[in-house]
Formats: structure tokens, C-alpha cells, sequence
């Protein structure tokens, strides 16, 4: 984003206030210094007075509670990603409880985490576990990059902030798998209109408002945001003003994107509405840069966390249940490192079993994108707010009962590092995506050492029918790339051009790039593969909840952060209900 627009000069100030308020946390700026600077910044006097008071008392509070670690807490969480950070809030409302939340990564205030213009910057860098998925035929051999987020906030952090909610269906089909319908469209969609702070168009029926998770249409968009979407509807897909409400109880149709955007022009991660405004209090101790290895058991009972940090390893342990949420690649693994996992693979690994559930780390789920169908422009307009800011849902073969294609427009040339050959510096792109992939992938752990690899057989594009529906997204893509209403933005189709069959195909296995929604690895339901039931109890361990983005039992039909959120929720709901 540039700072000549209003929302790029928003974002210039609010980057400032960042810098100033970590300074003042870490005691190398005074109070009544940062009032100064953040009134010379535009900011009131007495929002800046709030400000420096809440970051101060936050600061304090969790360098003493960081000193004095308790032997045991009420509730551990295991990482502060989009569910992580959701449960950890939800439990320490009841200020009578003491809760531990461990986080591998460290702060999430990095100028690439909190600029979301910049988010793919870092996809393998220090804010991303780095990991890759084994070669595999159905990429012609080549591993992908499957980043995960290692940090506060976990993928909310380093993520492209669109707030996606996911098909009715697709939770109606999570109740049938689990037998409970309050994993059902009906209660979830009550959950959404509790927790959001939509702005725009009001939709009281679908959408919320006033609650804690703030989003936007995609404020101040490129001209070829709303260019895509008038494509879109020139080609027969209509458009929606919003992605999230009646939109996605339909057929689908194409919209400017949900971002999880700040007024101010900064990511808002899923700990910046949950957690920040509850760090002082005294039940919340959080501890980043603390890695859990496993959680230890007492036969079938979990009875606490065993993590290293500041230099060691630790135990702690653990008065009401651990909760997991560290992913759908750490969750398998600390799983595993704790004797619950397939019988075979763990004394393949010479771990003691305590549980044999084999369906953990099996039916891995992600959503695969082509980079690129790409388009050159007479002159390349600036990105604005995260680069990516129209998407459109539909179905590859009008039979299908939810739309199974989700395409984004990326202001900017992306291309795979096979297709980045035929790509020019000054373009644009749409990116051709599957959202119901029939290709079931698995992890394989090398070794129980948390810091050691673990094979991603992620399969991807390895069905016949995903590459039916990308071959239908393609085409798609360059119908609306092609479409009247963005000729303007079109000097000639770059790629892939008119391109069928084998040649096609292999276009698409040289293209194929994750769509980083690596999910269902541990999921609930009541089959003998299932690792977690309804209420998200581990099955045969007592005291042992997982709530992430592992458990879904079936991918969501779109971005995966606000289901996460959901699932958080879920289980809050559930622990208080007793
Ligand atoms: C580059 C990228 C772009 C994306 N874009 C979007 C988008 O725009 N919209 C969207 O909806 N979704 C997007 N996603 C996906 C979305 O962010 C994730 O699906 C979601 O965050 C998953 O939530 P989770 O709670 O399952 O896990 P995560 O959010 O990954 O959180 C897991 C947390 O656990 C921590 N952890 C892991 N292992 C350990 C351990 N051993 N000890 C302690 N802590 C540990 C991690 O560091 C992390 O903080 C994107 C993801 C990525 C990586």
C-alpha cells in the first residue's frame, strides 16, 4: 500500500504507534513520552493516556507472573493461533480459573506481521515454521512450500487476513459427521453474529455486529478489485456486496473480500481481539518462545505439559485439561511424542503407546491454488490493503451441492517457481483455487523430537476430480481475466493462455501451490478414525481436548481462520457448559 492514499497514510502513523508502544512496553519509553509522540501522531490525548496505561499495565503483569510460574494451572493451551487465542480467552473470563497459554513463536509486532500488505513476505521466514510437503506425481515431483504461522497468533499473523466463514453446508455436514448439531450451520451462525464487528452494509439475519473480531470489506480497493466482479457477473456469476452471508448458503458468487483490516490500515490477528484486552489480568499467564514437547500423562490422564523454555525443559502440570491447538502439523506431532497415534507408527518410533488412534495425522486437507492465470496491465496499479482483494465462489459442475472453486484476484504477478519462467514483473494475476478437494493426504513423523521433520504427503491434485475442477477454475479465470469489464486493466494475457489437455495439465502440476489452509489431521467424529468426539475430547484420554484447525472433519469451503475462530469458541462453549 502506498502512504498516498488515506488508508496507506493510516497505516504509515499506525506502524509509528506500534514502534512506540513496543518501546513503551519494554521500558525504553516513559509514559508521559509516549503520550507526547502519540499526540504528535494525531492520536487524542486522552486515547493516547488509555493506550500507554493498558500496554503498561499489560507489561507489567506478565513480567510478574512470568516470575512466579505456578507447579499447576487450571487450563494449559497449547499455541495462540486462531483457536489457540480464542480458547485462551474464553476460560480465563472466569477470573476464578488460572490459565497457561505456551506459544512457540515470540511477539507478533514485526513490521511484515502487522503491515498486511507485505503478509506473503513471510512465508519462510522467521514467522513460519518452514515447512514442505514430500515430492509427489501430482506436482511432477516438486514439494511446496506449507506455512504455518510461528508467532502470537499463530497464521493470523502471517495470513492474507481474509475472514471467510466457510458454507452452510459445510457445517451442516460437521454436525451429521459427529452426530451433534451444534456443529451445525444453525448454532454456528448464531456464534458469527455474537462475535463479529462487521462494517458495512448491515445484514442483522446473517451478520454481526459490535462483537469482538473486527473486519471489512476491503476498504479503498484497487479499481480491479470491483472489475473482477463485474467479470465475474459478465460471465454469469453474480455479484454479492458481502462473501460471508447469503452468498455462502447458495451456489456462490463473487465479492470484494471480508479483511480482518484495522481503520487504521493494520492486520488485526485473532490476539489483537481476544487476548490483548484481557493481558492484565492476573489468571492469564502467557509464555512465547516456550516450545511443548508433549503433554504428560498418568496412564490415560493428562495431568500436565512438558515444554521447554528459557533455556530449559520444564514440566507443569495441570489441575482441569490441556488443550491443543498448535496446528494441523504441530498437533499430530505432540500427539504422537505423548503415545497417542497409530500403534504401529509409535513403536515404529519407539514411543510407549497410551492410545492407539490411527487416524492421527491422517486425512490431511488443504486447498490447492494455480500461480497463475496472469495478465499484463498497460501500467501496474499499486496494491492496496492486503493484495488481494476479490474472490468469488462457484461450482465446478453445476450438480455439486457446494461451491468447490474459490479463485482470488492477487494484485501483483505470483507465479511457482516453474511458472515464474513465462511471468513479467508489471502484472496481475488470478489465482485459480479448489475449496472441496477429494485428495486425502497423511503426515509421517520421522522421530518424536519436536524439533525434528515430519513427512507432509499432502497428495495434492493426486484425485482426478481436483484436477477436473482446476482445469473448470482455469477456465473460468481466463473467461472473467478476458471479460469486457477488465479490458482496461489488460495489455495481453501473459498465462496460460489457450492452453488444453496434456499441455494443460501439466501447466497446472508445474503451478499447483498450497492455498495454506493445511487442516483435519485429528478429526472429530465417531469413526475409528476419528481422533477427538463432539466435545473435543481426545477419545480413551481423559483430560485432553484438541481446538484446531486439525479437527475439522472435512475442509471448510474457503479460507480457514474463521472457522479456526469457531472452533475456539466451540469449545469454550462446551468446557462452560461442564
Ligand atoms: C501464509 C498464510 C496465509 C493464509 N491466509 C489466510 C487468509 O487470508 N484467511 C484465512 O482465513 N486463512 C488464511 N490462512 C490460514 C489460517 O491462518 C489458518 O488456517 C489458521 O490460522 C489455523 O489456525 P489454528 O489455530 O489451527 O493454527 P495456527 O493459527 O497455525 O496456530 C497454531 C499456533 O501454535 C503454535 N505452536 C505450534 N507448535 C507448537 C509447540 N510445539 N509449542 C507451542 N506452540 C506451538 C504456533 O506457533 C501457532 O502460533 C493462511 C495461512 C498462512 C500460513
Amino acid at each position: 500500500m502506498t502512504s498516498d492514499t488515506p488508508a496507506g497514510r493510516a497505516q504509515a502513523i499506525g506502524r509509528q504507534l506500534d514502534h512506540i508502544e513496543a518501546r513503551l512496553m519494554a521500558g525504553h519509553l516513559d509514559r508521559r513520552g509516549f503520550i507526547r509522540m502519540a499526540t504528535m501522531l494525531g492520536v487524542g490525548t486522552l486515547a493516547a493516556t488509555t493506550m500507554a496505561d493498558k500496554a503498561l499495565a499489560i507489561g507489567a503483569n506478565q513480567a510478574e507472573l512470568k516470575r512466579e510460574l505456578q507447579p499447576r494451572y487450571d487450563y494449559i493451551v497449547c499455541g495462540s493461533g486462531s483457536s489457540g487465542s480464542v480458547v485462551a480467552r474464553r476460560l480465563a473470563e472466569d477470573t476464578g480459573v488460572q490459565v497457561l497459554l505456551l506459544e512457540a513463536g515470540g511477539a507478533a509486532d514485526a513490521p511484515s506481521i502487522l503491515n498486511p500488505a507485505v503478509w506473503y513476505t513471510n512465508i519462510g521466514g522467521p514467522f513460519d515454521w518452514g515447512y514442505k510437503t514430500m515430492p509427489r506425481p501430482g506436482l511432477n515431483n516438486r514439494s511446496i512450500a506449507m506455512p504455518m504461522g510461528k508467532a502470537i497468533g499463530g497464521g493470523s499473523s502471517i495470513n492474507a487476513t481474509v475472514w471467510a466463514r466457510g458454507h452452510k453446508n459445510d457445517y451442516d455436514r460437521w454436525a451429521r459427521e459427529t452426530g451433534d448439531p451444534a456443529w451445525g450451520y444453525q448454532h454456528v451462525l448464531e456464534i458469527f453474529k455474537r462475535i463479529e464487528d462487521r462494517q458495512g452494509e448491515p445484514d442483522p439475519a446473517r451478520r454481526g455486529k459490535g462483537g469482538l473480531v473486527f473486519m471489512q470489506p476491503a476498504p479503498d480497493a484497487s479499481p480491479l478489485a470491483p472489475a473482477m466482479v463485474q467479470g465475474c457477473a459478465a460471465i454469469g456469476i453474480p455479484a454479492f456486496a458481502d462473501h460471508n452471508g447469503a452468498m455462502m448458503e447458495g451456489a456462490g458468487g463473487a465479492a470484494i473480500a471480508n479483511l480482518c483490516i484495522g481503520k487504521d490500515g493494520r492486520r488485526r490477528n485473532v490476539p489483537s481481539h481476544y487476548l490483548y484486552p484481557i493481558m492484565d489480568q492476573p489468571n492469564l499467564t502467557i509464555l512465547t518462545q516456550a516450545l511443548v514437547h508433549k503433554v504428560t500423562l498418568q496412564g490415560k490422564k493428562a495431568v500436565g505439559v512438558e515444554f521447554e523454555w528459557d533455556g530449559r525443559v520444564r514440566k507443569i502440570g495441570v489441575a482441569r485439561e490441556v488443550v491443543l491447538s498448535t496446528g494441523a502439523i504441530n498437533t499430530p506431532r505432540i500427539l504422537m511424542a505423548s503415545g497417542i497415534g497409530d500403534a504401529k507408527e509409535l513403536v515404529r518410533l519407539g514411543t510407549p503407546v497410551v492410545a492407539n488412534l490411527p487416524g492421527v495425522g491422517q486425512n490431511f486437507q488443504d486447498h490447492t491454488m494455480v500461480a497463475a492465470c496472469m495478465w499484463e496491465p498497460p501500467e501496474q496499479a499499486p496494491a492496496r490493503n492486503n493484495s488481494a482483494e476479490a474472490t468469488f465462489f462457484w461450482k465446478s459442475d453445476p450438480k455439486l451441492p457446494t461451491p468447490d472453486l474459490q479463485p482470488f484476484q492477487i494484485e501483483i504477478p505470483f507465479s511457482s517457481e516453474i511458472t515464474s519462467k513465462q511471468a513479467v514483473p508489471t502484472a496481475w494475476t488470478i489465482g485459480p483455487g479448489i475449496v472441496q478437494p477429494k485428495t486425502r493426504g497423511f503426515l509421517r513423523f520421522t522421530s518424536t523430537d519436536p524439533k525434528a521433520g515430519v513427512e507432509i504427503h499432502a497428495k495434492v491434485l493426486e484425485h482426478p476430480d481436483d484436477m477436473a475442477a482446476m482445469r473448470k477454475a482455469i477456465e473460468l479465470c481466463r473467461e472473467i481475466g478476458n471479460s469486457a469489464p477488465m479490458k482496461p486493466f489488460v495489455k495481453r494475457e501473459v498465462m496460460p493462455g489457450p492452453i488444453k489437455g496434456a499441455e494443460l495439465d501439466d501447466f497446472i502440476r508445474n503451478a499447483a501451490v498450497s492455498y495454506f489452509h493445511a487442516t483435519c489431521t485429528a478429526k472429530m467424529g465417531k469413526d475409528k478414525m476419528s481422533v477427538v468426539d463432539a466435545k473435543l475430547r481426545v477419545h480413551g484420554v481423559q483430560d485432553l481436548r484438541i481446538a484446531d484447525g486439525s479437527v475439522m472433519p472435512h475442509i471448510t469451503t474457503g479460507n480457514t481462520m474463521a472457522p479456526c475462530v469457531i472452533i475456539g469458541e466451540r469449545l469454550a462453549e462446551i468446557v462452560k457448559a461442564g
